[in-house]
């Protein structure tokens, strides 16, 4: 068994962050010659032993930060650390490992050649008990090629902990997986969370974060816009989703009433976002014929869009006072 704290110590650095993004901004250039900022102005501090997942709409700049805090691209300005010294120096320690989205796979290996060839990279490092922990023990004779996404993923997995990392990064690690899967991995990135190890995930998978995180993350257009814990995220972006089976002409009457932000029909219900749940559940019951009403706190995801819209919203405010000035 890894004691990760105690190796962290006798690993030296006393800083009690694993990492610490400050005011970080990368640009990039296309074809045309046109910049686009992808991260702008980061600032993030994960503390040892934290389980943080790191949520974002497409091109939020997810995978940038990620890249610039394994060292695969340098900021065009800020600072990056992970226990208090480079990117760099922090994955040549084998501190930092990650599980990217794509890459680093030989087709024609075997999953078991695969694995003992990179452990023999890592001094001390067990291929059999990583195997174990990824579960994929009984893949072992299975050529990459062959194995599926989520298998690869889970091989991935394997890989990363052969150095037995300190701080494990992971770039939508279970897309691909099978609901079992996706159980199994993340039962054995807690474990090893609980015993010290700080993980970062990307995800879009909102209930992954939801039940795997100690804090979420969110960034929209290469900046934080929301930061705790999930149930902290819920409560800040008040309201509840109020839903019932009503006619659709009810249901554009009841989308009417002050304090509704939107209405969505799935199925024969009718899904309110609102401010004042009593007001509207006394116009569904006292003005409708409305059945099955149902009163809900939001969800994590709908925290989220709540919150990514609303950025977009102050951003456009800004624009348009910019444009006035
Ligand atoms: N090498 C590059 N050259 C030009 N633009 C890039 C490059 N890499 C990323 N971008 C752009 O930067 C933005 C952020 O991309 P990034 O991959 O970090 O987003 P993401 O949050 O990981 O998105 P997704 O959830 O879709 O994976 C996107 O608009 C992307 O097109």
């Amino acid at each position: 068994m890894i004691d990760y704290q105690n190796r962290t110590a006798s690993r030296g650095t006393a800083s009690p962050l694993a990492a610490e993004l400050s005011s970080v901004v990368k640009r990039f250039t296309n074809a045309k010659g046109e910049v686009f900022t992808a991260v702008n102005g980061l600032d993030l501090r994960i503390r040892r032993g934290e389980v943080v997942a790191f949520l974002g709409p497409n091109g939020a700049g997810k995978t940038t930060s990620i890249d610039m805090l394994l060292g695969l691209t340098r900021p065009d300005e800020g600072e990056v650390r992970l226990f208090g010294v480079s990117p760099e120096q922090a994955v040549r320690a084998g501190r930092v490992a990650a599980v990217l989205q794509s890459g680093g796979l030989l087709p024609d290996l075997t999953v078991e050649a695969t694995v003992h060839m990179l452990a023999s990279l890592h001094p001390g490092a067990d291929p059999e008990r990583c195997m174990a922990r990824a579960n994929i023990t009984e893949l072992r004779a299975r050529r990459v090629a062959a194995c599926s996404g989520g298998e690869q993923q889970r091989l991935r997995f394997a890989l990363a902990l052969l150095s037995r990392p300190d701080f494990l990064v992971l770039d939508e690690p279970t897309a691909g997986m099978d609901v079992v899967a996706r159980r199994d991995f993340w039962a054995a990135v807690r474990e090893d969370a609980a015993r010290g190890m700080t993980v970062m995930f990307a995800t879009h998978y909102m209930e992954e974060a939801d039940q795997f995180a100690d804090r979420v993350v969110m960034i929209n257009k290469g900046a934080v816009v929301a930061d705790g814990s999930a149930s902290s995220i819920r409560a800040a972006t008040s309201g509840r989703t109020v839903s019932a089976v009503l006619s659709p002409y009810e249901a554009g009457l009841v989308s009417r009433t002050p304090g509704v932000r939107s209405s969505a029909v799935r199925g024969e219900r009718t899904y309110f976002t609102c401010t004042d749940s009593d007001a509207l559940l006394r116009v569904l019951v006292g003005e409708t014929q409305a059945r099955d009403i149902e009163v809900a706190p939001r969800s994590l995801e709908e925290a989220f869009m709540a919150i990514t819209e609303n950025a977009g919203r102050v951003e456009n405010a800004a624009n348009a006072q910019k444009e006035n000035v």
